[in-house]
């Protein structure tokens, strides 16, 4: 336990056993092609600034006619520094200053492609669906205080990086959306996603805050791979995930907020298993921390956010889940090529009958559809 009270890692829990039983459960649970990755100056750097770190690869199959295409991912979750109602320059200052630690820690470890959570430049308070002061973190995708000082880190750096905020388009009548920007590794803004399916569960009811994505399923086409991004609530969606993979996804980040009563047992299950039907590698970033905001001459506590980053390879095998209460950087090495070895061998994408179901599914949305079941 923590001192907050909270369970520190769920996987670690294992660690309590006999040595040999430890083997048969790790082995069970995570795959056999999963090892630990040494990332000794980037450990000495963490520890300075209180950040945890841990580092895996995922062994690939060499090919005779491609070279691997090794690529390191780093998975950044994070609390808050200040209580949520902290002034919003002081906030975003002290958050910044944490980014940019994160980030040099991401670069001694030859992180390629680094990712936040959901809106992490800011507290979540959609959850307590008050406007002010909390709309005021809202900033445009391409020009705004985040994106610009990421942009620099990202050449600084020669590092992708995924930056998913609160989105105001100022051109378009100030409409707000939640959006992941791609910042490609010279600086410059490739793309941006917005989030497709917006949350309507107990406190998480997020729809006063932006409007559904209008971008569809954009994939990114970097110098390290292809990448795109499901943004927290559409993890719930296969259908979501599908398009990524259809679009030629071979990385989907996975940048969350939510909290243990909600969600924590379906948690390991979603993006694992989204990297097995779609044939890429999943990468799931949950906040961290518990964030308690004055309400009607109340405080508010909306649950602990888990943190618990993991990554999962096309063939299901995965990384232990990351700390539930600290700041980490969650790193893994993978060979893109794995992608196209699984596809090759389960045959998941070749037999996937979109045909079939684009009919079905063009049947199922008309107003007089009935479902088709046989009765006696
Ligand atoms: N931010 C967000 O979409 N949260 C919803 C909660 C969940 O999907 O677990």
């Amino acid at each position: 336990m923590s001192g907050s009270g909270e369970l520190e890692n769920l996987d670690r829990i294992f660690d309590k056993l006999a040595v040999e039983d430890q083997i048969q459960v790790k082995r069970i649970l995570y795959g056999t092609n999963v090892k630990s990755l040494d990332l000794p100056e980037a450990k000495d750097i963490a520890k300075t600034y209180n950040i945890e770190i841990a580092g895996y690869h995922f062994m690939g199959k060499s090919e005779h006619l491609r070279a691997p295409r090794l690529v390191r991912i780093g998975a950044f979750q994070n609390k808050l520094p200040l209580p949520p109602t902290t002034p919003i320059t002081d906030q975003r200052n002290a958050l910044y200053k944490l980014a940019e630690n994160a980030i040099s820690i991401a670069a001694q470890a030859k992180v390629n492609i680094f990712c936040f959570q959901e809106a992490w430049n800011m507290p979540f308070a959609f959850c307590t669906r008050e406007k002010q002061p909390w709309c005021e973190y809202a900033e445009s995708a391409e020009s705004g205080p985040t994106t610009k000082f990421l942009q620099e880190l990202a050449r600084q750096h020669n590092m992708v990086i995924i930056n998913s905020i609160l989105e105001r388009d100022e051109i378009h009548g100030d409409v707000m959306w939640n959006t992941s920007v791609v910042i490609d590794n010279h600086g410059d803004v490739l793309g941006k996603h917005r989030k497709n399916h917006i949350p309507r569960v107990g406190d998480f009811n997020e729809s006063m805050y932006y409007m559904e994505g209008n971008t569809g399923h954009p994939v990114f086409e970097t110098e390290f791979g292809k990448i795109a991004i499901n943004i927290c609530y559409g993890r719930h969606h296969p259908l979501n995930w599908l398009m990524f993979g259809i679009n030629g996804a071979e990385i989907v980040f996975n940048p969350s907020a939510t909290i243990g009563n909600l969600s924590e047992p379906l948690w390991g299950i979603e993006a694992r298993n989204a990297a097995i039907a779609n044939g890429y590698f999943t990468v799931a970033i949950n906040r961290v921390g518990t964030e308690v905001y004055p309400m009607e001459d109340t405080l508010k506590n909306f649950g602990h956010f888990y943190g618990s980053n993991y990554v999962t390879a096309p063939d299901g095998s995965r990384t232990p889940g990351f700390s539930r209460t600290k700041d980490g950087l969650l790193v893994a090495e993978f060979d893109l090529n794995t992608c196209r070895q699984v596809r090759d061998h389960w045959g998941f994408q070749m037999t996937q009958r979109l045909d079939l179901y684009a009919r079905s599914l063009q049947n199922a949305i008309k107003p007089d559809f009935v479902p088709q079941i046989i009765r006696k």
